[in-house]
């Protein structure tokens, strides 16, 4: 569904992913996992085309993405949730929402998605900025399935959420995953999440992947021990 082979990614002279090579299978959770700084989020915005690849290859559905724009990625079924999450505040819920349905051609929200998330049609019409960080995760997701994408890019969808929350992200990602027959790459730091939400667990460490287990079989202490400080 989405492979990337000898991936590399540099901000001037500097490479942060140094050649990675993975492939995800359709309708399968991924977890990238790895300390700050490691370069989860720089892998999700170059796959995404935020900033620009410096070598290797990355295809989805067998079709090159590799040094492509956000908006043909988007139309080849791609979307991303960014980490921060990057909602509108001074926009509304629903406003949100449809800016990102441009690469459909629809101008209105489709009820699938307030049935999946029915906190956000209850809000359609408070601003982004008034909704708690979880709320704020929901309409990310929302934002980002607007586009009917095939693969869902995610960067630390936990990060500044309630642990109580934390399982019911997972759980929706899930639903999601099943409902829409989505594949998604997660990338995260609390392992308790990626246990819960991931068919497969990577480990990057300073670019490169170190660590790769199915969740049937974990070493939870091993992915544990590469997180720590
Ligand atoms: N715009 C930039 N220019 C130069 N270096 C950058 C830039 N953004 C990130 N870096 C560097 O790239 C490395 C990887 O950062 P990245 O944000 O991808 O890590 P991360 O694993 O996502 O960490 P975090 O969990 O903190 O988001 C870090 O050393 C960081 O300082």
């Amino acid at each position: 569904m989405l492979n990337v082979s000898d991936y590399r990614v540099s901000y001037g002279q500097s490479e942060i992913v140094h050649g990675l090579d993975f492939t995800v299978q359709p309708n399968e959770i991924v977890a990238v996992m790895g300390r700050n700084g490691m370069g989860k989020s720089t892998l999700m915005k170059a796959l995404m085309g935020v900033i620009p690849e410096s070598g290797g290859a990355a295809t989805l559905d067998g079709k090159s993405i590799f040094g492509k724009k956000s908006h043909d990625r988007v139309n080849q079924g791609l979307a991303y949730v960014p980490q921060g999450r990057m909602i509108f505040s001074s926009m509304t819920v629903r406003e949100n929402i449809e800016t990102g349905l441009t690469s459909t051609g629809r101008r209105s929200v489709p009820k699938d998605l307030y049935d999946m998330f029915p906190v956000l049609l209850e809000m359609r019409n408070r601003r982004g900025g008034n909704l708690s960080g979880g709320q704020q995760q929901q309409l990310a997701i929302a934002r980002a399935l607007a586009s009917n994408p095939k693969v869902l890019l995610l960067d630390e969808p936990t990060e500044g959420i309630q642990p109580s929350i934390i399982k019911e992200i997972a759980q929706t990602l899930k639903e999601i995953r099943d409902q829409r027959g989505l594949t998604i790459v997660v990338t995260e730091q609390v392992l308790s999440f990626a246990l819960e939400v991931a068919d497969r667990i990577l480990v990057v460490e300073k670019g490169k992947i170190v660590h790769e287990e199915a969740r049937s079989s974990v070493d939870a202490e091993k992915v544990a021990s590469y997180l720590s400080v």
